[in-house]
């Protein structure tokens, strides 16, 4: 996507030097452009952990990336596999509940294990990680074709007038490496001239959607407004909303969905006001392992410090200020889980289906068989 006119990723390898990879460092925007080159495994992971980069695919593609560092500064003489599998564990350990992190260190992981040496086992590192990423930006795209009909058909249905999307988080081209997931259908309608609106709640604590998707919009000229979280409700209520569409971190073979904390609430008031709710789900964030998401996803829980301070933009540079008396506790959980019956469809690379285990086995037949 595009970052005042300029084309970026939110993640790349160096061109001049491949054993360096960038990222935009997240936590600086909207208010600066902040570019951070990562080489050794304990920078991958710290990335990870203190949220330099977030969004489900995008902590997959890091990960893989970090991996691939991680055998690039081993021994030759160590005990190849063993360090490898430390690796793995020690990246899968920065944050517990998107599983795009599980499978992309997973998939490198099978690869590096066929070579029989380093330069081997990084070979293969390597180019398990470059189809990684190159998979994971189809998919976003293959959302976007797919997620941008449910806007075509609700522009129709109101003859024109301006569809109204709620989103929740970021689940942009930020939180992936391209396009997105949520987003990719509104900028495949926007680009297709479809007259459309998108709340962007601010999503509170760390304000991704304050912070990044507003940013993301803005920079592509999609109308939007920011509201506060618990704004959606009284919207929904009003006839103000026509869709919501947003992400995932995991989703169940039963259709049960992790996502960033207060999106359930936000498909409970969908659900009452029979407002359509949509998660733009790749492959790559369903976990076929599980199905009751409640019991069985796990929920980060991240540092007080975010919930008790925020950061903000002043006189040309970024202030944390404190919002809560100093020594008042704060619990920051960084997911919940929204039941598949309160999900109208799943968004996914190979179209949309039902929330439901017959729904997504329908589209991946292979996948439904595993135990
Ligand atoms: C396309 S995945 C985006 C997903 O990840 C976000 O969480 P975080 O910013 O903490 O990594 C949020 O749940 C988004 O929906």
């Amino acid at each position: 996507m595009k970052i005042e006119g300029q084309s970026f990723r939110s993640i790349w390898v160096k061109d001049e030097d491949e054993t360096k990879v960038q990222i935009i460092d997240q936590r600086y925007l909207p208010f600066e452009l902040v570019i951070e080159e990562l080489s050794t495994l304990d920078d991958f992971a710290r990335a990870i952990r203190e949220m330099h980069v977030r969004g489900a695919p995008l902590i997959g593609a890091t990960a893989a990336y970090g991996l691939c560092a991680a055998i690039r500064e081993m021994d030759p003489e160590s005990n190849l596999s063993e360090e490898v599998e430390k690796a793995v564990y020690y990246l899968r350990a920065t944050r517990p509940t998107a599983v795009d992190l599980q499978h992309a260190t997973e998939t490198v992981w099978r690869s590096a294990c066929r070579g029989s040496n380093q330069a081997e086992k990084l070979e293969l590192a390597k180019a398990a990680t470059e189809q990684l990423v190159a998979d994971s930006i189809l998919q976003c795209q293959l959302i976007g074709e797919h997620g941008v009909k449910l806007i075509e058909a609700i522009s129709k249905q109101k003859k024109g007038e301006t569809v109204n999307i709620l989103t929740h988080c970021n689940a942009g081209w930020l939180a992936c490496i391209d396009h997105g997931t949520a987003t990719a259908p509104i900028y495949a309608a926007h680009d297709q001239g479809i007259k459309l609106h998108v709340w962007v709640d601010e999503t509170r604590p760390r304000n991704q959607g304050a912070n990044l998707t507003a940013y993301e919009l803005a920079q592509h000229g999609v109308p939007h407004t920011v509201i506060v979280d618990n704004t959606g409700g009284h919207l929904m209520q009003h006839g103000m909303v026509d869709l919501i569409v947003v992400g995932t971190d995991r989703t169940t073979r039963s259709g049960d969905v992790a996502n960033k904390i207060g999106t359930y609430l936000k498909a409970l008031a969908a659900k009452d006001n029979g407002v359509p709710f949509y998660v733009a789900a790749p492959s790559s964030s369903i976990d076929w392992q599980i199905s009751d998401g409640l019991a069985e996803i796990p929920i980060e829980e991240r540092t007080d410090e975010e919930v008790k301070y925020v950061h903000g933009w002043f006189n040309g540079r970024i202030y944390k200020v404190l919002l809560t008396p100093h020594d008042s506790p704060a619990a920051n959980y960084g997911f919940d889980v929204t039941p598949a019956r309160l999900v109208s469809g799943l968004i996914t690379e190979r179209g949309v289906c039902a929330a439901s285990e017959n729904g997504l086995s329908e589209l991946f037949p292979e996948m439904s068989k595993v135990e």
